[in-house]
C-alpha cells in the first residue's frame, strides 16, 4: 500500500502539484465512497506527498457534493499526518487583497448541508474545536510565505474563515454580516474538511488564496467566476511555492500536533460496546486505541 505523510488538497485553481517526481497514481475506496479523485504520490523534498485535486481534476464536484468524509479516511489509510489545504477565498477585509495569502486561524459554519463527522452509528466522540486548525501548520504556512517573497503576495496570520454552503457566492447583505462578524474571508469548503481531519488525528492547516473582495466593497465589481478565474492562475503558481517549502520545512522537523492524539479523551462509547461493523468502518482511527 502506497504511503505519504503529508497531504495536500488542491482546491479551486489548484488541479496538480508540478513539482512532483516518481509520481504513482493510487485510487482508494473507503467505507465512506469514493474519494473526489485519485491520489498522486510523488516525492518533494525528500518526503512523499499525497495529492488530491478536492473538487476532482476536472472541476465536477460542487462544495456541497464533496466527499469530505471519503476524502479524509483515504488520507488516512496512506499514513498521511500533515494535511496542507490550499483553498480559494473571498476577502471580507480592506487590508487583504486579491492574490494575498491568509493563514486563518478559526472558522465560523454556515453551511447546512455537509456531514461533518465519521462517528454516530454506535460510536459517540466529540472532539475539542476551539482552535481548528493546527498552530505550527500555521506557523510553517505563515513563514513559508514570508520567506518566499512572492511579488504582489502579502501573508497574513491569523483570521476567520467563514465556510458558506454555495454555490452562489453571498449576498450582499451575507457579506456585510460576514464583516460585522470580524471575519476575513469567505470560502465554501474547509470547515467540513478541518472537522473531519481533527476527527482523525491529522494536523490540518489552511492556505486560503485570495481571488476576489465577495460583494462588500464599493470599489469592486461583486464576485463572479469570470472575475476570479486570472487570479485562480497566479494563486496556483504561489500556492505550490508556498506549498513545496513548507513540505521542506515540515520534513526537517515534523511537529507534533495537538491533533495528533484529539481521540484520546473524545470518545465517549466504550470500545467493546461498538458494534464490530463500525468498529469495522472506523478502523483506521480506531485502531491504536483498540
Ligand atoms: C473560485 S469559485 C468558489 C469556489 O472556490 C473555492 O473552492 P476551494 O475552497 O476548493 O478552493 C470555494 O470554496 C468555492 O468552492
Ligand atoms: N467570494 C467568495 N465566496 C465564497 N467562496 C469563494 N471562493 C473564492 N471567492 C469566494
Amino acid at each position: 500500500m502506497a504511503q505519504a505523510k503529508i497531504g495536500v488538497i488542491g482546491g479551486s485553481g489548484l488541479y496538480q502539484m508540478e513539482a512532483l517526481q516518481d509520481v504513482e497514481e493510487v485510487t482508494l475506496e473507503t467505507p465512506f465512497g469514493s474519494p473526489s479523485d485519485s491520489f498522486i504520490i510523488g516525492t518533494l523534498e525528500g518526503t512523499r506527498v499525497a495529492f488530491l485535486a478536492r473538487h476532482g481534476r476536472n472541476h465536477h464536484l460542487m462544495p456541497t457534493e464533496l466527499p469530505f468524509r471519503a476524502n479524509i479516511h483515504a488520507m488516512k489509510q496512506l499514513g498521511v499526518e500533515y494535511i496542507i489545504s490550499a483553498s480559494a477565498v473571498g476577502s471580507l477585509q480592506e487590508q487583504v487583497k486579491p492574490l494575498d495569502m491568509v493563514i486563518p486561524d478559526q472558522f465560523i459554519d454556515r453551511t447546512r448541508n455537509r456531514v461533518n463527522t465519521f462517528f454516530g452509528d454506535g460510536i459517540v466522540a466529540h472532539i475539542g474545536f476551539a482552535d481548528p486548525v493546527c498552530e505550527k501548520l500555521g506557523d510553517i504556512l505563515y513563514n513559508a510565505i514570508s520567506e518566499l517573497n512572492l511579488e504582489e503576495v502579502t501573508p497574513h496570520r491569523g483570521g476567520t474563515y467563514v465556510c458558506m454552503e454555495g454555490p452562489a457566492f453571498s449576498t450582499k447583505a451575507e457579506s456585510y454580516l460576514y464583516r460585522s462578524w470580524g471575519s476575513t474571508v469567505v470560502g465554501m469548503t474547509n470547515l467540513p474538511e478541518a472537522k473531519l481531519a481533527r476527527e482523525a488525528e491529522i494536523a490540518y492547516g489552511t492556505l486560503a488564496l485570495v481571488t476576489d473582495y465577495d460583494c462588500w466593497h464599493e470599489d469592486h465589481d461583486s464576485v463572479s467566476v469570470e472575475m476570479v478565474i486570472e487570479y485562480l492562475k497566479k494563486n496556483a503558481v504561489n500556492a505550490q511555492k508556498v506549498i513545496q517549502e513548507a513540505v521542506r520545512q515540515i520534513n526537517a522537523n515534523p511537529p507534533t500536533s495537538e491533533a495528533h492524539s484529539a481521540l484520546k479523551y473524545a470518545i465517549l462509547t466504550p470500545l467493546d460496546k461498538v458494534p464490530d461493523t463500525t468498529k469495522e468502518k472506523l478502523k483506521v482511527f480506531l485502531e491504536k486505541y483498540l
